[in-house]
């Protein structure tokens, strides 16, 4: 048995497929199946805290708010984070609880609603770039564009998809009751959609402010935060890769923060997708730690060094 902390990053696909309606039943069938994976980890002996995406649901909340109206008071962003945490905290918390009890492990699962502190200088609020809700067409975009006044970009050739600021975390506000329950070995869902932005007044006192933090950048943060072990970052693809998805593909097994940083000048990274996944992976590896990334179906052979990504400062390489 080991007692190594993982802060375990769940990429968007573990919640909802691109291709895949946003219903309750369908998100509810794939966090169960991840879960199924995450109780694999815990019964190998890992504390577990788990952070998650919230992009399509984010977006979709943000729209139900806009779309009502005019019968019931719309909600700002932040507050359409909180609600995220929740909503997929719950399936998440409910179906790893289940999956546990099916394997006899008496662990309690607990999510907390997770604000994150941000700049309100951050140069995000002025280029909003964070993709959130469904895709659609150009000429569904042009027309969102002009009727709503939404800012819309293509997403890695996917589709068009709103944006909005993702400001960079500055600090968890509640990294420290996150780690006393993990101390009491309890798993913990925390920073879920990369945490609920607030800034901080002069008073000292916080208020939200509107946008979405990346949840890669985030679990960065909080994984140097509360000093875990290991930042294991799950997604669908077993691999970074060199050339993806062109001649010359290669996966990458073990790399260091300098070539990544060498590999991104290059252009290898998509900029929203791989690229905030490889700058928290090396900023954690900077730090000390170890990151890993890797597909949700093989997070236990890559914990074992047999598949997957590992990510690691030179002088640990050799
Ligand atoms: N160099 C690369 N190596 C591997 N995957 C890449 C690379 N560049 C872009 N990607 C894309 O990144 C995607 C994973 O990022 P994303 O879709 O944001 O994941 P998640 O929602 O799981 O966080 C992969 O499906 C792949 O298409
Ligand atoms: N907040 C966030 O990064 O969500 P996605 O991973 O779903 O884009």
């Amino acid at each position: 048995m080991n007692n190594r902390t993982l802060l375990v990053a769940l990429g968007g696909n573990a919640i909802l497929q691109p291709k895949q309606e946003a219903t309750f039943e369908n998100q509810l069938a794939n966090v169960t199946a991840s879960c199924r994976i995450l109780a694999k980890l815990i019964r190998m002996g890992y504390r577990l805290i788990i952070t998650h995406g919230n992009g399509p649901q984010v977006g979709n909340i943000l729209r139900q708010n806009e779309e009502a109206r005019q019968v019931v008071p719309q909600m700002p962003l932040d507050v359409c984070s909180a609600e995220s945490q929740g909503l997929i905290g719950y399936m998440i918390q409910q179906a790893m609880r289940n999956e546990l009890e099916l394997l006899g492990i008496d662990k309690s699962v607990v999510s907390i609603v997770t604000r994150v502190e941000v700049s309100s200088d951050d140069e995000a609020f002025r280029n909003p770039t964070k993709p959130i809700g469904a895709f659609y067409s150009e000429e569904e975009a042009q027309a969102f564009m002009q009727e709503k006044g939404w800012i819309m970009k293509e997403d890695a050739n996917r589709g068009w998809r709103r944006v909005v600021p993702s400001p960079l975390p500055l600090h968890i506000i509640e990294a420290d009751v996150i780690a006393k329950l993990l101390n009491e070995d309890q798993i913990v869902i925390a920073c879920g959609g990369g945490g609920i932005p607030v800034v901080r007044k002069p008073d000292g006192t916080y208020r939200g402010i509107e946008a979405v933090i990346d949840k890669d950048h985030s679990a960065c943060k909080l994984a140097q935060e509360i000093g875990a072990d290991v930042l294991l970052i799950l997604t669908d693809v077993d691999n970074v890769y060199i050339h993806y998805g062109r001649p010359g593909q290669r996966a990458l097994t073990r790399v260091t923060p300098p070539e990544l940083e060498r590999f991104r000048r290059e252009g290898h990274f998509s900029e929203g997708s791989m690229q905030p996944k490889i700058d928290a992976a090396s900023r954690f590896a900077d730090s000390g730690g170890t990151s890993i990334i890797c597909s949700l179906h093989e997070a236990d052979l890559a914990l074992e060094g047999e598949r997957g990504t590992l990510i690691m400062k030179a002088a640990d390489h050799a």
